[in-house]
């Protein structure tokens, strides 16, 4: 039977927390929102809405705004974080003493750490110990802010080591317009959702060049294939990059209108630099920060990321977009299919010294 929870906290005051905390607040159900500035608190209060972040939407006087972090976590079952990743370890450590035991944590945010190149699960072990692992899940999928404020029809995923946990998740978001499967592969969820950013970022950039609808599926497929490739190396479910985490969240974020890593490629493909493409957006890029960890973990692996690779010089050494595209076009020819699965075997014949 679902459990029911009396308080729910969000932490993350952005377009994605403030649409999970609409979402999530009923009958009976108290949700708090933490929001970092008092001044975005003061503004969600006067007028019950979230105008720079998530506008539109009419927030009810359940959903309590608070910047006072001791003050959001007291008597919270259930704690979600919805803040950008490269803020997760400073946010999780200053909420960490202040949440309850046993308290459900639900991860929301899509991202690697950028110098460590940890995962955030990796990151929340780090800092709540390996035992807490039973208590956290991880929420991805295509799921747009915008979209789900609006009541549209969308699936997710929820991964966790425990399938306790996996299952609390699920029942917790699940409702008549958000459809929440479970995956115990937390590995390739979580590499999924954060690597799709460096691909829409990509496939933003062929919008803002050329619009070429031929050269984003290529970029799209292709993108997956070489995150397939890192994942299965890295000890995911190949299948996961096939769901709503890995081809899923890949299609939203590369072709929708609210996706700001799309938007911010759009910028650096018609011409702007990556600062003016960041200012222009002016919400979280993941991809960016993403791009520089994923560069880090396929030369940590051993695995070929050409796309990454790519991305890497285009937002960091100001390779022109057009150049990336030729090199891309130009590399030495390949095998489809074989290349995926042959990396694992490869990678494990060389660890293991085989033949
Ligand atoms: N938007 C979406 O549709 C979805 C987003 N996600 C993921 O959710 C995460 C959050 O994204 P999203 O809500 O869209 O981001 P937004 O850009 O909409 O908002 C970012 C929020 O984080 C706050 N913030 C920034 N720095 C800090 C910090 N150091 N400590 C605490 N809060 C901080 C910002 O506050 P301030 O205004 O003070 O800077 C703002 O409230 C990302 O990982 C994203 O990939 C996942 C699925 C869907
Ligand atoms: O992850 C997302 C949708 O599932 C959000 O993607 P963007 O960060 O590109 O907006």
């Amino acid at each position: 039977m679902a459990v029911s929870y009396e308080q729910i906290t969000v932490l993350g005051a952005g377009s994605w927390g403030t649409a999970l905390a609409y979402h999530l607040v009923g009958d009976g159900c108290k949700v708090k929102l933490w929001a970092r500035r008092m001044e975005q608190v003061e503004e969600i209060n006067t007028y019950r809405e979230n105008k720079r972040y998530l506008p539109g939407v009419f927030l009810p006087d359940s959903i309590q705004v608070t910047a006072d972090l001791k003050q959001a976590l007291a008597g919270a079952q259930c704690v979600v974080f919805s803040v950008p990743s490269h803020t997760f370890r400073a946010v999780l450590r200053d909420a960490l003493p202040l949440i309850n035991t046993g308290a459900l944590i639900v991860n929301t945010a899509k991202g690697i750490e950028e110098n460590s190149m940890l995962r955030l699960s990796e990151v929340f072990a780090d800092e709540a110990g390996p035992s807490g692992a039973e208590h956290y899940a991880v929420l991805s999928g295509p799921s747009h802010a915008e979209e789900v404020a609006q009541k549209m029809p969308t699936a997710v995923v929820v991964a966790s080591v425990s399938s306790r946990t996996a299952v609390l998740a699920q029942d917790l978001f699940m409702q008549k317009n958000l459809r929440v499967y479970t995956n115990p592969d937390i590995i390739g969820v979580e590499l999924g959702g954060a690597l799709k950013n460096v691909i829409a970022l990509g496939t933003g950039i062929v919008d803002g060049l050329t619009g070429s609808d031929n050269s984003k599926a290529a970029l799209m497929t292709r993108g997956l294939a070489e995150i397939t490739r890192l994942g299965l190396t890295m000890q995911a479910n190949p299948l996961t990059f096939a769901g709503l985490a890995g081809l899923g969240d890949l299609i939203v974020t590369c072709t929708s209108r609210h996706s700001r890593n799309r938007r911010a490629g759009i910028e650096i493909g018609r011409g702007k630099t990556l600062q003016q493409a960041l200012d222009e957006v002016n919400m979280v890029v993941e991809g960016v920060r993403t791009t520089r960890a994923a560069h880090g973990l396929a030369a940590t692996w051993g695995i070929e990321m050409p796309i990454t690779e790519q991305m890497y010089q285009v937002l960091f050494y100001d390779l022109p977009p057009q150049a990336a595209v030729n090199n891309l076009m130009t590399r030495v020819k390949t095998r489809e299919v074989e290349e995926v699965a042959l990396t694992k075997i490869k990678w494990y014949a060389e660890r293991d010294g085989a033949d």
